[in-house]
């Protein structure tokens, strides 16, 4: 289907933000939102493209395309990660740009929302290659990046150490030390205790307090999680911590299930031992595709964009999914989840726990004072709870989905925020 992409270069075909915009229009027409105002929120407010030259180890030379959109300033300076993928796109970076702010917006932090990205495959550089990449990519936004201006953090194929590369670059080229251009960062250079676990831990929290409403008993609930890198492999352990079954896992070497239970510590060894699930042997070896349509009582897709589509919703088995990745279910296909019964808590609310911990971070680096991890997971959990709430509350007032009063309550916040500073400033 083609789709009109408003900010990006006019009409393709399966866009990322095409379909980002969908679920903006439903909350937007509920809201009744001023058409000049819908205008505004639909387009972003600065895309940049850059090129990454780059020497690789044997002494060649590379181009690799670098991107970081900075969707809305509203509420603040610009938050989001870098993805390092080669399937990233300036229509894929304004996407999860623009999910950014309603994120930001609906779990109540002072940010507004971007992210950024470069088109490359990590698994075929090494790691100074790597650390050249980084380096070059945040050298080219040293003017535009900043605690009060965009706040990069990690994202697929990113880590704390890249976020450690890019605070010593920028910190070189401004003469002085700023760990709060970043967050995400290793603790001995500010970052913050609980950052690592925090999206994984949040994806629990959501899922565990929605079980509790659904009448899904934790002990020995069944629990399918898709992707296991930072966010699917912690939310599987504090899934198990929780007493519940984790049946499957996977990463792009394909899916591993075992109706018994996964060992979920024993599985995040193995991952770090072989650097992949390759040849994992706790679980029967099916697809990616297949995994998601294994019978269970939670599902979480915690890899990329657009797994769950027209093509295989009606096949899934489920009574909640919970969007640890960004955007990987369709608007056509959480369409039918609505009509199916079975609940969904968006990404912009279910993956929210990384970007708060990020908060948290970007605030003790601006205090030079450092939180005790409980302390942090205590936030955290308040936080995310109070504003599920909110949505809930909206939701059942409203007669919507999760997705719909998420994206109500974050564009409400963000139209007083534009309001308040006088939206042609
Ligand atoms: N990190 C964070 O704090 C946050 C991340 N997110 C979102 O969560 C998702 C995962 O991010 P994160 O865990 O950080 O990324 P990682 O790079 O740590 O992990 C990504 C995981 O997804 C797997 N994967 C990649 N492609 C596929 C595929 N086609 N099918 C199945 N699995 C696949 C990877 O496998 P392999 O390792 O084999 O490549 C890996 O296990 C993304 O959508 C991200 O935007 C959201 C909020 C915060
Ligand atoms: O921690 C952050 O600032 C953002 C993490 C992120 O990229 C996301 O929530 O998708």
């Amino acid at each position: 289907m083609s789709t009109a992409v408003p900010g990006t270069t006019g009409v393709r075909e399966v866009s990322v933000f095409g379909d980002a915009i969908a679920y903006f229009n439903e909350a937007a027409a509920l809201l009744n939102l001023d058409p000049g105002i819908k205008a505004i929120l639909t387009h972003p407010s600065r895309q940049i493209i850059f090129s990454i030259p780059f020497q690789r180890d044997n002494g060649s030379i590379e181009v690799y395309t670098g991107y970081r959109v900075q969707y809305n300033f509203a509420r603040g300076p610009a938050k989001g990660g870098i993805r390092f993928h080669p399937g990233v796109t300036l229509d894929e970076v304004t996407a999860l740009a623009f999910w950014m702010t309603w994120k930001c917006a609906v779990v109540d932090l002072p940010f507004g929302g971007g992210k950024g990205g470069v088109t490359c495959d990590p698994r075929t550089l090494s790691i100074s290659e790597i650390e050249r990449i980084t380096r070059r990519y945040a050298a080219e936004l040293v003017e535009v990046i900043g605690p009060d201006k965009d706040v990069p953090a990690p994202d697929v194929n990113t880590t704390p150490q890249h976020m450690a590369w890019i605070m010593d670059t920028y910190s070189m080229h401004h003469r002085m030390n700023v760990p709060g251009v970043v967050t995400g960062k290793p603790l001995e250079i500010g970052g913050s205790r609980g950052r690592v676990e925090a999206t994984g831990r949040g994806v629990s929290i959501v899922a565990l307090d929605e079980m509790a409403r659904l009448g899904i008993d934790p002990k020995g609930a069944t629990i399918v999680v898709q992707g296991f890198g930072n966010v699917g492999s912690i939310a599987a352990k504090m899934f198990v911590d929780a007493g519940c079954k984790v049946i499957g896992i996977s990463d792009v070497t394909g899916a591993y299930v075992n109706t018994n239970g996964i060992d979920v510590n024993g599985a995040i060894a193995y991952a770090q031992e072989h650097h992949s699930l390759d040849g994992y042997r706790g679980g029967d070896k099916m697809s990616n595709q297949a995994m998601l349509e294994v019978p269970c009582d939670v599902l979480v897709p915690a890899a990329l964009e657009k797994v769950l589509t027209v093509e295989n919703a009606a096949r899934v088995k489920t009574k909640l999914i919970v969007e640890g990745a960004n955007g990987p279910t369709t608007p056509e296909a959480d369409h039918l989840f609505a009509r199916n019964g079975i609940a969904v808590i968006p990404d912009i609310v279910a993956n929210a726990g990384g970007v708060t911990v990020s908060y948290f971070e970007w605030v003790q680096d601006r205090q030079g004072y450092f939180w005790k991890e409980a302390e942090v997971n205590e936030r955290l959990r308040e936080n995310l709870i109070d504003n599920f709430g909110v949505v809930r509350d909206l939701a059942r007032a409203r007669g919507t989905t999760y997705r719909t009063a998420a994206y109500m309550v974050a564009i409400d916040r963000v139209v007083r925020s534009l309001k308040a500073r006088g939206v042609y400033a």
